[in-house]
Parts: structure tokens; sequence; C-alpha cells
């Protein structure tokens, strides 16, 4: 068949973006800065293990995080605030240890930063040397505003986090929705404002509603990553075993901005469960996995 086309049209590259990017250098703060002019939304995901973190940079995940919900998640605790700085810095090299491309940004765990900014610069410049992350990520807005200021003014890239910050769970007595009502929206808008005006070169927000996530996003030049913050952020971020279906949720509910990706806790029990039985019936190991 021939085809009378007056010049082919120049191949456009599938994916142009952040994501499925094909450059094997690592994603930097300036890549995501383009991101937000072009208007481009991307996803970033948590990590706490080189296997899974491989998986995640292959699928062209531009940013993991080394959560402090590594409390909740590998450690086996029921809230982040256990979370020491040497598990973040473990996990936090084993991340960078799995991954070519993606930005790695790690959480600064509760008690590494509150004491002031030069704590805070001691803990985000241990992660940088001995796990080798390109970012570190801090809860609080105006309150953490001085820590954010210094580390940038350091060289070390910060990522903020406001509207729920789970290392206050004490403090807020659960994990409610931010920024209802208007003493509450105003408060989470010099937040972001804040966190911006200090340096940071992106904003988690949180457990805020939609409405409130488009005006921040609207209003501040760095992107927002949103979680339980409606679709109008720049970003999304899940904690992965959510996305994939394998945390167990206490009382068997999760929150409502979890959307399942997968069935991983199923599809693993019934993997162990298969060898199991193959073992037992004696199935497994049959001829072809032994030696002689
Ligand atoms: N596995 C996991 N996923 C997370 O997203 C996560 C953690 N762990 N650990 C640290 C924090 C805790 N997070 C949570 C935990 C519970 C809700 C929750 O139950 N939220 C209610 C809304 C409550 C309200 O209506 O006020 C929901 O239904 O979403 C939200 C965030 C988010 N973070
Ligand atoms: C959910 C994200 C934003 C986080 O802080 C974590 O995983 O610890
Ligand atoms: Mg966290």
């Amino acid at each position: 068949m021939t085809q009378h086309s007056p010049a082919q049209a120049p191949a456009k590259p599938e994916r142009p973006g952040l994501y499925g990017g094909k450059s094997s250098r690592r994603v930097t703060v300036r890549d995501l800065a383009a991101a937000k002019r072009r208007g481009e939304r991307w996803p970033m995901l948590t990590a706490y293990d080189a296997m899974t973190a491989a998986v995640f940079d292959e699928a062209g995940i531009p940013v993991l995080l080394v959560g402090d919900s590594m409390g909740n998640t590998a450690l086996g605790y029921d809230s982040t605030v256990p979370v020491t700085l040497e598990q973040v810095t473990m996990l936090s090299a084993a991340v960078v240890r799995g991954t070519r491309r993606a930005m790695v940004v790690a959480d600064l765990p509760f008690g590494s930063f509150q004491e002031g900014p030069r704590q805070a610069l001691r803990s985000a410049t241990h992660l940088v040397k001995e796990a080798g992350v390109g970012a570190v990520k801090l809860e609080g807005g105006e309150r953490s505003a001085d820590q954010i200021r210094l580390l940038v003014e350091s060289g070390i890239p910060v990522m903020a986090h406001v509207g729920l910050t789970p290392q206050s769970v004490h403090a807020f007595g659960g994990h409610p929705v931010q920024g209802r009502g208007d003493e509450a929206a105003a408060q989470l808008l010099r937040d972001a404002k804040a966190v911006q005006d200090a340096g940071a070169f992106a904003v988690v927000l949180e457990l805020v509603t939609a409405e409130l996530a488009a005006e921040v996003t609207r209003g501040l030049a760095i992107p927002t990553v949103g979680i339980g913050a409606g679709p109008e952020c720049d970003a999304q971020v899940l904690v992965w075993t959510d996305m994939a279906g394998m945390t167990d949720w206490p009382g068997g509910r999760s929150p409502r901005f979890v959307k399942q990706y997968g069935q991983l806790r199923a599809a693993l029990g019934d993997a162990a469960k298969a060898f199991a039985d193959d073992v037992v019936g004696g199935a497994y190991p049959a001829e072809e996995h032994s030696f002689h």
C-alpha cells in the first residue's frame, strides 16, 4: 500500500516527559521545576528496599520517597513516630543502590530535625553522605521554615510536607482531613507559601480538601505532590504497599484516597501456599531442581 503523505511526520517521542523519560542520568530538582512549567503531572511512590525500588525505577517512576511510613510498612510499628534516622539511612542506601534514574528523597524522621536548623542539617547531611540521597523531606510548614532554609543554603534540596503530618499523630488525635474552615485554610496557605519562600523545591499536601489543594497548586511556583489532596496537584504520591494491594489495613478498611492497582497481598500469599503445598506433598523439589 502506497501512502502519499507529503512528508513523514517526525517520530514523536512516546513520552517526552519525566515519567518514562529515557535518559539514564538521575532526575533532578530542575527537571521537576521544568515539568511544572510544562504543566506535566508526575507520579511518586515510596520504596524501602533495593529490589522494589529497581522495579519502580524500571517502570519510569521519576521520584522515589524512602518514607518514614517504613514504620508502618517495613518495620511493623503502628505509626511513623518510632522510626529512627539510622533506619531511614539504611533503607535509603538500599533504594539508592537499587536505582539508576529516580531521584531518591529520604524522610527526616520524628526527632531528627525538631530541635532546630542545626540538628536538621546534621541529620540531612548524614542521609546525603551515608545513603547518597538526592534530597530530604521534612514535615511542617511555617514551623519548619528555618530548618528548610538552612538545608537549602547548605546545598541539600528539600521537599516540604504540609496538611496532615503523621509525625504529629498524637497532637492531631488521628488522621483528620486538613484545611477545613476559613482559619485552617488560611493557615495551610501560609504554610505552603512559607516552605516555598524558604527554598523547598516541592511540597507534599497530605489529606487536604481538593478545593484547597487546587488553590495552593495554582498559587505556588513549586510543584505540589498530593496524597488525599484531590486531582489538581502537580504530582501524586502513594505508599507503594497501598498502591499495590499489599497493605493489611486495620479493620480491613483502607483510607478513602487509596486506590489499589494490584493484589500483591493475595498473590504473594498464594505463591507461599503453593510452595508450602509442594514441599509437604513432595512435589518440590522435582528432578529438574536436583543435582547429581
Ligand atoms: N500504609 C500507609 N499508608 C499511608 O498513606 C500512611 C501510612 N501508612 N503511615 C503514615 C501515614 C498515616 N496516613 C493516614 C492514615 C489514615 C488515614 C485515614 O484513615 N484517613 C481517613 C480520613 C479521616 C477523616 O475523614 O477525617 C480516610 O478515610 O481517608 C489517612 C492517612 C498516611 N500515611
Ligand atoms: C506518604 C508520604 C508523603 C510520606 O511521608 C511517607 O510515606 O512517609
Ligand atoms: Mg512520611
